[in-house]
């Protein structure tokens, strides 16, 4: 089949040199090179007082950077913000609401703020937002008596309430429970499957893993790594693990074939497969065993989480409590 060189996209965000130093002298962020590919669910991880929300304030243009660029939807911000920001949905740091009034009539007023809102079609869009984030049955409950899980799909419908090409979540399931934080993954993934692409932040590594595509590691105020999900996680690659009842003589046949750190437990061999380039083909190591009539009953690699991948990475745990 033929065909053309790819078209190219430009990123919804990208960032150069973006950087952050407050008035107080912290460095929250340190020259964040950041690029979110159009269409995608993208993770912003990292661990609290990593620079995340500084980011997406400098983002969304409700702080100045010290240096560096950002620009939005293809435009310089915070300069263009004027034209950038009714493209973009945000929620960040919570939503503002006023308890006495019912979730519709916040969204009325929220509606009601956004002077390219046509009035008349108001009220269906307001309900049709409800729907979305699942509220329309409690929609003329007062806001108070939401739970902190409905006040933040109230939120999430206030930034709904226009079609969007960008939505900037920031850490969207906090302080949620369980159902909640499922709620709001299920919502995340039926708004990319519609198109919108998303941009959440999360200090949960496995939140990112079951709802992004990509993800970006940030650690005290800087990039660690970015791409696709798959490619984070395959970028570490997972220990060796051969199940047989031979395992003397499979830790000795494995370490003439450069697998390093062997560890017996049971009927478990695991151990580091050799880098190099080309990396050591698996077929031909699991050939050597049972050419040493190694008995295998199952041979693979261990799977890697993004976690994994942070650990590999930081040389440290991903401490959440921060
Ligand atoms: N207004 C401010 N003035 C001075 N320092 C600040 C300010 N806001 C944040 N910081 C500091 O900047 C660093 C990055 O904070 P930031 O809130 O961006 O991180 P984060 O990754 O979003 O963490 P969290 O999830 O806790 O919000 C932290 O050390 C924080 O203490």
């Amino acid at each position: 089949m033929a065909s053309g060189p790819e078209p190219v996209i430009e990123p919804v965000i990208e960032t150069r040199g973006l950087t952050k130093r407050y008035r107080g002298g912290q460095l929250a962020v340190d020259g964040l090179d950041l690029v979110v590919p159009r269409g995608s669910v993208f993770g912003f991880l990292g661990p609290n007082g990593s620079g995340k929300t500084t980011t997406i304030r400098m983002l969304m243009g409700l702080i100045e950077p010290t240096s560096g660029e950002a620009r939005v939807l293809g435009e310089p911000m915070p300069r263009a913000g004027g034209r950038v920001l009714p493209r973009v949905g945000a929620l960040i740091e919570g939503p503002a609401l006023y308890g006495f009034l019912s979730g519709r009539d916040n969204l009325v007023r929220y509606d009601a703020a956004d002077p390219t809102a046509d009035p008349r079609t108001r009220a269906a869009r307001v309900a049709d937002a409800l729907d979305r984030v699942g509220l329309a049955g409690a929609a003329g409950k007062k806001a108070r008596a939401y739970s902190l899980g409905m006040k933040q799909r109230l939120g999430l419908a206030a930034a709904l309430l226009q079609p969007r090409e960008l939505l900037v979540l920031d850490e969207p399931t906090n302080g949620l429970d369980p159902q909640g934080m499922r709620e709001i993954r299920a919502l995340v993934r039926g708004l990319a499957a519609g198109g919108t692409t998303v941009f959440l932040s999360s200090h949960l590594l496995d939140e990112i893993e079951q709802v992004c595509s990509h993800a970006a590691v940030m650690a005290r105020g800087r990039l660690l790594t970015q791409g696709t999900v798959a490619d984070l996680a395959s970028s570490t690659r997972g220990r060796l693990a051969v199940t047989t009842p031979d395992t003397a003589d499979a830790v000795r046949v494995l370490k003439e074939h450069g697998v390093n750190d062997l560890a017996v437990a049971d009927d478990r061999v695991t151990g580091e497969l050799p880098t190099g380039t080309p990396p050591p083909d698996l077929a031909d190591l699991n050939a050597a065993l049972v050419r040493a009539d190694v008995r295998v009953r199952s041979f693979g690699t261990e799977r890697v989480s993004l976690e994994d991948a942070f650990v590999a990475l930081t040389g440290e745990g991903f401490d959440v409590a921060g």
